[in-house]
């Protein structure tokens, strides 16, 4: 087993990776819950495969445990699912000694992280990822939320939990779509990180690749994550690094409607920063070019949808939480290895983007 440990202002937990973790999370939890009922949030794709199993050796554990499944796909990142969980909890007397384990994706880990924060103003949480990019990115870090119509993830809080359990098995049922999608926000840390992690992320060269390198895959990712929340747990500074590629990405899935998962728009956004700060001159050349054919290998898109209208982009840009008064701050290359911040007025934006919307 693999052990990373975090300690924010907030709460010190354990992010542990294990293969088949899965069939002792029962001893898992009990290092760090007592005997208490246990809401076991899941959705309609991830409950079928481990829900029951996962019940029994919580019970065998000595936890009470009720199985609450949303529906899967980001449309349950919902005010009308925080309202549903809530109320499930409520009427099963859940109380502020009693938990939730997520266990799913990052809309089950999003979703589930929020409804904990705020039920009873917060009980425990437990995240148990088994998407690629929960395991990578979403359940380490404390931030949990819910969409609104105007932009992703606008409603939330910085929320952290008392442990991650990644079983890397889980991974063998996902859909090649879902895990081609977690290569996106690995990339994202290895062009920030660079060096050992970029070649290793080099290594990836198809699907197979990317699953046989996972728990590696997953190690450096969680490794760089943690150490950027450790230093800067709210977001006011650095943790803002881990937004490259989402100025464009956000804006991308929300207007997609569906169309583009998270990973897809954080890969498109990725290829097309570079690009935009390259012909700002302030990304090296070629930057653009590497990490698509990145991205390429495992058949992520890197292409702005043709149908994009300019105007929404921007509009839906502007719902970015790196807006700070009339400027967004854009994370940026300015080469493998080297992220950094810059300011653009809002007022200023089509201008600035103009070079990736004129073919
Ligand atoms: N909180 C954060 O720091 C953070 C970071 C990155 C992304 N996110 C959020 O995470 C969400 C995306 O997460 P995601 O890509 O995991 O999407 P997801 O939760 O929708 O999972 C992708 C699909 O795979 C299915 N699935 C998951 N695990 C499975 C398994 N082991 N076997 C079979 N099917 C499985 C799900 O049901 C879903 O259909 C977005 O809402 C994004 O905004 C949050
Ligand atoms: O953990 C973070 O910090 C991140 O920014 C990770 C991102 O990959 C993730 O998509 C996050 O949810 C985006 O946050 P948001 O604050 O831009 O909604
Ligand atoms: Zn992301």
């Amino acid at each position: 087993m693999t052990v990373i440990q975090v300690t924010t202002a907030t709460k010190a937990y354990q992010v542990q990776l294990s293969d088949h973790g899965l069939t002792k999370i029962g001893q898992a939890v009990s290092a760090v819950w007592t005997p208490r009922q246990v809401a076991l949030i899941t959705d309609t794709n991830v409950g079928p495969h481990y829900a029951p199993a996962v019940t029994a050796n919580l019970q065998a554990a000595g936890y009470r445990v009720t199985v609450l499944t949303i529906p899967a796909g980001e449309a349950s990142k919902s005010w009308a699912q925080v309202e549903r969980l809530t109320a499930m909890l409520s009427a099963a007397q859940f109380t502020r000694s009693d938990g939730i384990l997520a266990l799913g994706g990052g809309v089950v880990g999003d979703l589930a992280g929020f409804v904990a924060a705020i039920y009873l103003r917060g009980i425990s949480l437990i995240q148990v990822p088994t998407s690629l990019l929960a395991q990578v990115d979403s359940s380490v870090g404390g931030k949990t939320a819910i969409d609104l119509p105007t932009g992703k993830n606008l409603i939330g809080s910085f929320y952290q939990p008392d442990l991650v359990l990644i079983d890397p098995a889980t991974l063998t049922t996902l859909p090649a779509r879902s895990l081609a999608e977690g290569y996106g926000e690995i990339l994202k840390c290895a062009a920030i990180v660079g060096g050992d992690f970029w070649q290793l992320a080099g290594q990836i060269t198809d699907l197979s690749a990317l699953l046989a390198h996972a728990a590696a895959l997953i190690t450096a990712s969680v490794q760089f994550k943690t150490q950027v929340v450790m230093a800067d747990e709210k977001e006011s500074d650095q943790r803002q690094l881990l937004n490259l590629g989402h100025t464009i990405g956000h804006a991308v899935e929300l207007l997609g409607q569906g169309q583009w998962m998270h990973g897809e728009a954080v890969a498109i956004g990725l290829v097309q920063v570079c690009r935009l700060f390259e012909a700002h001159q302030l990304t090296a050349k070629g930057t653009a070019a590497q990490l698509a054919m990145r991205l390429h290998a495992v058949g992520l898109p890197t292409e702005l949808p043709a149908a994009l209208s300019p105007a929404k982009l921007i509009a839906a840009m502007q719902h970015d939480k790196k807006v700070h008064g009339d400027q967004l701050t854009w994370v940026y290359l300015q080469q493998i290895g080297t992220a950094t911040f810059h300011q653009v007025p809002v007022a200023n934006l089509m201008t600035w983007v103009a070079p990736i919307l004129t073919k």
